[in-house]
C-alpha cells in the first residue's frame, strides 16, 4: 500500500468534518478482483520510418566548448588566480598532452532508457555536440517506452490502436520543443490534426451519478450551461466557490499538501474536488487527488493563494496584470527558447485551429522517426535487450578535475561507470542521463535516495474496435469517472473512456467505432495481481455496457497493462526533487543528470522538454546541472 501523506491538520480535520461522499473508495480496495498473474504487456511493434529528409548532424554547435584546451587554460588562470597550485601542475599536463594528440579525447554520454526522454536527449545531443558519442541503454528490444501504437487487422482494413499517450497540444510553451524536434525529423506531412471545432474538442464529459455530463466549455450556450450547474448532481458545491474570496489563507509554514485537502480548504467542501477535479486528474495521472500534491499539480492555484489570500483574487490580479495575456505567453515561450525557434513557430502558427495533433501512424511514428535518424549517426551506438544494473561514479577517474575548481567539472573524463545484466565490465562515460523512472533509478544506485519512495501506478489499456460507426450515444472526446461516483456504478475500477474515433480521424482504413477504456490507476495501488488480458477485456466491455448500453460485440479488442506507467506527483513532490538535486550533485558532481515523466512534468512535451534542458545543461558546461535545477530556489 502507498504509504500515509502528511497533511496539514487543519486540512485534515477540515476533511473529516465534510460529509464523505459515497465514494467507492474504501469498497474497492474489498472488490477481489479474480485470481491471475500479471499478463505480459501486449507486444506492439513501433514502425521504423525511413524518411528523415533532413537529418544532419551538420550542426552549428561547437562540441568542444566546455572541455577544450581552450577551457583548461582558463581553468589554469583561474585556478593560479585561486592559488590552486595543485590544480595548476595537473592542469597545464593536461592541456599539454590534449594538444600534442592534436586530438582531444571524445565525450561519451550514456542515456538510460529509450523512451520518448532518451530519445529525445540523444536526438539533441547529436543536434547540439556533433561530435560526441552517444550509448542509449534499454532493457527492452523496442524503443519508444510508452508510446505504443500498435495497427490490428480487421475486415475489409486495418484500425490502429494506441496503448499509451496519442495525442500532444500544440499550443503550450512546451510544445514549441517537440515541434521544432517534429520539424527536424521532417515529421510535418505525416502530422494529423483534431480541430478545435471537432466535437471531440468541444465535447467532454463526466460520468456521474449515473449518467454522462457534458463539462462546460467552448461552444456551449450559456443557458444549457447555467441549467446543468443548477441541476445536475455533479455541480453540487459549486457556488460555494464564491466564498473562497473571504476564507482565510493557509498557514505560512505550510510546505504542500494533497490536492483534495488543498480544494476542500479553498472551495468550502470536497465536492468540487471528489467529483470534478478527481476526474479530470484521472484523466491525466490516474492518481488519488487525496495523494496528489497541490502544489506540484495545482501550482498556479497554489501560488495564487500564497501570494494573493485566494484563487479568486489571484485569477482577478492575473487577468488585471495580464499575466494571462500574450506578453505572459511570450515571456514563457522565451522560456522554452521559441526565440531561436522560427520554423516551430510556423508549425505552432499552421496548428493554432487544433486542439491537439497526432501522426497518421500514431504517436510511435516520433518514437521511431526519431530512432530512425538515430540509426543513420554513426556516434550513436543502441544497447537493446540488456538491463542496466548499476550507475557509479568513478572517484578516481575524476580526481583531478574533483580538486580543480568547478569550472572544470565537465573535463572529458570518463567518471561515470555502468554495469549491465550481459556487459562482462562496466563501461564508463563522461556523462549520463538517466530517463528511467526515479525509482528504478534509485535502484541502481544507493547514492539518491530521497527517488525510493517514488511511486507510479499501474493501467490497463483497452481498446475495443466495433464496425458500427454509429453506437455513442454522444459524440465527444469520451468520459472521465470521478472517484465519488458509487460503487455499483463502476466496480471495475475504470477511470474514463476515450472516444478515440472522435479524437482522431485519419488513421484507420475502415470507418467504425474505436473506444480505449482506462482501468486501474491509484485503484490498484497496493495489488499484487491484476486482471488478465480476457478479464480486462470483459471488465471493459460490462462498463461500456453498463455506462453506455453498448451490448454489440467488437470487432476488435486489444488490451494491455500498463505497469507502473504514470509517476505520481504526491505531497511533499517538491522538496523531494530539491534533496534528489542534492544527492545527485554531491555523488555525482552533476554528471548524472535526470530527465523524464518522472520529475518536471508527466506529459510528453514535458518529456521533450526536460531532454532538451538536460542537453542545454551539458552544453553550457559548468557541471551543476541534475535536471532538477528548477526545483532550487
Ligand atoms: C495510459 C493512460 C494515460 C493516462 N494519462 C496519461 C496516460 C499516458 C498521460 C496524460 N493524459 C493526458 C495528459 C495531459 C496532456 C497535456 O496536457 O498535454 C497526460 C500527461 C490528457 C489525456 N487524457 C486522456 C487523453 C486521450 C488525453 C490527451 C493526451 C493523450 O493522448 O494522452 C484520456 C485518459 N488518460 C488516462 C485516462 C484514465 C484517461 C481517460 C479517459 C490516463
Amino acid at each position: 500500500m502507498p504509504r500515509q501523506l502528511p497533511e496539514h491538520a487543519v486540512a485534515s480535520l477540515l476533511r473529516q468534518c465534510f460529509e464523505v461522499p459515497i465514494c467507492q473508495a474504501p469498497r474497492l480496495r474489498q472488490y477481489a478482483l479474480p485470481r491471475s498473474s500479471t499478463p505480459p504487456v501486449s507486444p506492439t511493434a513501433p514502425r521504423i520510418q525511413h524518411q528523415q529528409k533532413r537529418f544532419s548532424t551538420q550542426n552549428k554547435a561547437a562540441d568542444e566548448t566546455a572541455a577544450s584546451p581552450k577551457t583548461n587554460l582558463l581553468g589554469l588562470s583561474l585556478a593560479r588566480r585561486r592559488g590552486e597550485s595543485q590544480s595548476l601542475v595537473l592542469t597545464s599536463q593536461r592541456t599539454r598532452s590534449y594538444s600534442q594528440e592534436s586530438k582531444p579525447p571524445e565525450r561519451r554520454f550514456a542515456i538510460l532508457g529509450g523512451g520518448i526522454t532518451g530519445l529525445s536527449s540523444a536526438h539533441f545531443l547529436t543536434q547540439e555536440l556533433p561530435k560526441a558519442k552517444v550509448t542509449i541503454y534499454e532493457s527492452g528490444d523496442k524503443l519508444g517506452g510508452w508510446l505504443k501504437s500498435k495497427y490490428v487487422d480487421v475486415k475489409d482494413g486495418r484500425i490502429l490502436f494506441e496503448q499509451g499517450p496519442r495525442t500532444l497540444r500544440p499550443n503550450t510553451p512546451a510544445s514549441l520543443v517537440t515541434l521544432e524536434m517534429i520539424e527536424k525529423l521532417a515529421l510535418e506531412d505525416e502530422v494529423l490534426l483534431t480541430s478545435k471545432d471537432s466535437d471531440a474538442a468541444k465535447n467532454r464529459f463526466l460520468y456521474y451519478p449515473d449518467h454522462l455530463v457534458r463539462m462546460p466549455g467552448p461552444g456551449q450556450d450559456i443557458f444549457s450551461m447555467a441549467w446543468s450547474m443548477l441541476t445536475e448532481p455533479v455541480f453540487t458545491g459549486i457556488f460555494r466557490v464564491l466564498g473562497d474570496l473571504t476564507r482565510e489563507r493557509r498557514p505560512s509554514n505550510l510546505e504542500d499538501e494533497s490536492v483534495a485537502s488543498f480544494l476542500n480548504r479553498r472551495l468550502g467542501g470536497p465536492q468540487i474536488g471528489d467529483n470534478i477535479v478527481s476526474a479530470v486528474l484521472h484523466g491525466i495521472y490516474a492518481g488519488d487527488i487525496y495523494q496528489l500534491s497541490a502544489k506540484s499539480i495545482l501550482r498556479k492555484l497554489w501560488d495564487f493563494e500564497g501570494q494573493y489570500g485566494s484563487i479568486m483574487e489571484g485569477t482577478r490580479v492575473a487577468w488585471e496584470t495580464n499575466m494571462n495575456s500574450k506578453i505572459a505567453q511570450k515571456r514563457a515561450e522565451e522560456r522554452a527558447g521559441s526565440t531561436n525557434m522560427p520554423k516551430a513557430r510556423s508549425l505552432q502558427d499552421w496548428m493554432r485551429g487544433a486542439s491537439v495533433y497526432t501522426f497518421k501512424e500514431g504517436i510511435g511514428q516520433l518514437s521511431s522517426a526519431l530512432e530512425a535518424s538515430l540509426r543513420t549517426n554513426p556516434n550513436v551506438e543502441f544497447k537493446t535487450g540488456d538491463a542496466v544494473t548499476s550507475i557509479d561514479y568513478d572517484a578516481e577517474s575524476d580526481s583531478i578535475s574533483v580538486r580543480l575548481s568547478p569550472i572544470l567539472y565537465s573535463t572529458k573524463a570518463n567518471v561515470i561507470k555502468i554495469k549491465t545484466a550481459l556487459g562482462q565490465s562496466p563501461e564508463k562515460y563522461t556523462q549520463a542521463i538517466s530517463t528511467l523512472s526515479g525509482k528504478t533509478l534509485s535502484d541502481l544506485t544507493p547514492s539518491v535516495p530521497s527517488l525510493s519512495s517514488m511511486h507510479a501506478v499501474t493501467v490497463m489499456v483497452v481498446n475495443l474496435y466495433y464496425s458500427d460507426p454509429n453506437i455513442l450515444p454522444e459524440r465527444g472526446f469520451g468520459y472521465l469517472i470521478p472517484r465519488s461516483i458509487p460503487f455499483e456504478q463502476n466496480p471495475e475500477c475504470a477511470l474514463g473512456v476515450v472516444f478515440d474515433s472522435d479524437a482522431v480521424q485519419g488513421q484507420d482504413t475502415v470507418p467504425g467505432t474505436k473506444l480505449t477504456v482506462m482501468l486501474g490507476g491509484h485503484w490498484w495501488d497496493g495489488f499484487s495481481s491484476y486482471p488478465d488480458e480476457e478479464e480486462g477485456a470483459a471488465m471493459a466491455k460490462t462498463v461500456l455496457h453498463r455506462h453506455l448500453k453498448i451490448d454489440v460485440e467488437p470487432d476488435a479488442v486489444n488490451v494491455g497493462l500498463q505497469k507502473n506507467c504514470i509517476p505520481q506527483y504526491v505531497v511533499g513532490h517538491e522538496s523531494r526533487m530539491r534533496a534528489a538535486n542534492g544527492e545527485l550533485l554531491s555523488a555525482f558532481k552533476g554528471k548524472l543528470k535526470v530527465a523524464g515523466n518522472s520529475y518536471t512534468g508527466v506529459g510528453l512535451n514535458d518529456c521533450v522538454m526536460a531532454a532538451r534542458d538536460v542537453v542545454r545543461g551539458i552544453k553550457k558546461g559548468g557541471g551543476g546541472g541534475t535536471g532538477l535545477e528548477s526545483f532550487v530556489g
